[in-house]
């Protein structure tokens, strides 16, 4: 893959000599502001963007560059940018790192240190390259219960699968419905602790009165009703795994006992006076942004360090590359099975509003409604009437790069349909788009699409 590099800098002294720091083997545009950056962004896609912070209108301070940076983050994630700073602008340079910039540099040019800089950026940008490629070619995921064939998706399912050996405290992250709870599950099956009990409890769902006696436990007499001790579900779980399902709405009177607990690994059973000491490993999950609720006081910082050992933050069904119909298909088959209609198949409009609603309530909305439309199907077919979605809705699309990236999108989309449609038949889905099958092939190789069903382990 030939190299590309943008050089964003208003001074044309110093564009020219940065161009000259580099051979024939990297191909150099450059841009002197935000609206030139961009639009060389769309039309070469560059691996690495060297930045000057400091650009017209604002050519003194940063927030131009800055805001182009934010541009080149959200448009081009998979590009490198390194940040060129005034000498010992060092503020500066920890914002631009703070925010996603993969590098800095300060001026004044040295043509040595330059080029060293981006010849690394360039290492980084092909090795993250070479990690995608290798997740999308990857044959789903043996997680139980997890169904998935995104490159995001398999990427958590990666990280999931290397966490778990590790006895490290993790937060994982992610909207209702994501699966949180699963991977909270995988994580401990795949641990050391998996024979060991795993216990989980939902800090939203118990009133904050009842919440320590259910995570502590209580000694008899310990209040009224007290008649005789309980365990509470952190010393239930011991030797194996405690899941603390939506963290971020943990009473703040319980927090500091929870912290400490996370630091000296004992207990207090409500009306004791002695410790219990207790060998768990704690996985969180929250849907709220708890650096806000910190923010706004309520929740403590300290323990969210505690809790955050490793965060792994769970994708939107929306923001997963094609998974939505892959769970689909996989939940009608199983639901239809259980209802003794086994030849229950998607209509194409079914396919087409899977593909396009938004799932604001994730897989957990995805059952609801293949439940419902597995009751309500007439003969055969599933459509999206059944499923009570439309068609019509708007994709979002203030993150698209470049028409490349559209055709590409549809054209990843049309395979995986034709694809679904044909039961991954490959003459057939060849038919269906018009293409030959090698051609098929090598378009599924491209974009790492599956060739049968068997992505998963439902
Ligand atoms: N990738 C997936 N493949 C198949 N089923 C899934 C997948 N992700 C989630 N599910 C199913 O969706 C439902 C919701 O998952 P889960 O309870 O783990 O989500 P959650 O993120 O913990 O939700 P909440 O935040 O509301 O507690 C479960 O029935 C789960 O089995």
């Amino acid at each position: 893959m030939s190299k590309t590099l943008l050089i964003v800098e208003d001074d044309p002294g110093l564009q020219s000599q940065m161009r000259w720091c580099f051979g024939d083997d990297i191909s150099v545009s450059v841009a002197s502001d935000r609206e030139s950056a961009i639009a060389m962004l769309r039309r070469h896609e560059p691996q690495v963007v060297t930045l000057d912070l400091g650009l017209p209108p604002d050519p003194g301070g940063a927030t131009e560059g800055f805001a182009l940076l934010d541009d080149i983050l959200r448009l081009s994630p998979e590009s490198k940018v390194v940040v060129v700073t005034g000498r010992e602008d060092n503020e500066n340079a920890v914002r631009a790192i703070g925010m996603g910039a993969s590098d800095f540099y300060q001026k004044p040019l040295d043509a040595d240190i330059l080029t060293f800089v981006v010849n690394r950026a360039f290492r980084l940008a092909e090795l993250e390259r070479e990690n995608r490629d290798l997740a999308r070619r990857g044959n789903g995921t043996t997680i139980k219960g997890i169904v998935a064939a995104s490159p995001q998706m398999l990427s958590v399912c990666r990280t999931i699968e290397k966490v778990a050996p590790a006895d490290v405290t993790t937060l994982i992250n992610g909207e209702t419905g994501t699966g949180k709870e699963l991977l909270a599950r995988a994580i401990h099956d795949l641990s050391h602790r998996a024979e060991q009990p795993f216990a989980a409890i939902n800090c939203a769902a118990i009133p904050e009165n009842l919440l320590e006696s259910e995570l502590f436990g209580y000694e008899k007499g310990a209040f009224t009703g007290a008649t005789q001790s309980k365990k509470g579900k952190i010393e239930m779980a011991n030797g194996g795994t405690l899941f603390l399902d939506e963290i971020g709405d943990m009473p703040m009177s319980l927090q500091a006992k929870l912290l400490r607990f996370l630091q000296e690994r004992i207990i207090d059973r409500v009306g004791s006076v002695r410790g219990i000491p207790v060998d768990v490993r704690v996985v969180c999950a929250t849907h709220r942004n708890v650096e806000e609720l910190i923010g706004s006081g309520d929740f403590r910082e300290d323990l969210y360090y505690r809790l955050s050992e490793i965060t792994i933050d769970v994708p939107a069904l929306r923001e997963r590359d094609g998974d939505a119909i892959v769970i689909a298909q996989s939940l009608l088959k199983g639901l239809a099975n259980q209802m003794d209609r086994p030849q229950l198949a998607f209509t194409d409009d079914a396919i087409q509003a899977i593909q396009q609603h938004q799932w604001p309530g994730n897989v957990r909305e995805m059952i609801n409604k293949i439940k419902r439309a597995t009751i309500m199907a007439e003969g055969k077919r599933v459509t999206a009437d059944d499923l009570q979605l439309d068609c019509d809705q708007e994709p979002a699309d203030n993150h698209v790069l470049n028409l490349r990236q559209v055709r590409e999108e549809a054209e990843r989309h049309a395979i995986a349909q034709a694809l679904q449609s044909s039961h991954y038949n490959m003459a057939r889905a060849a038919r269906l788009l018009g293409i030959t099958r090698p051609t098929l092939y090598n378009l599924t190789d491209k974009y790492g699409i599956a060739t049968s069903a068997e992505v998963s382990n439902v």
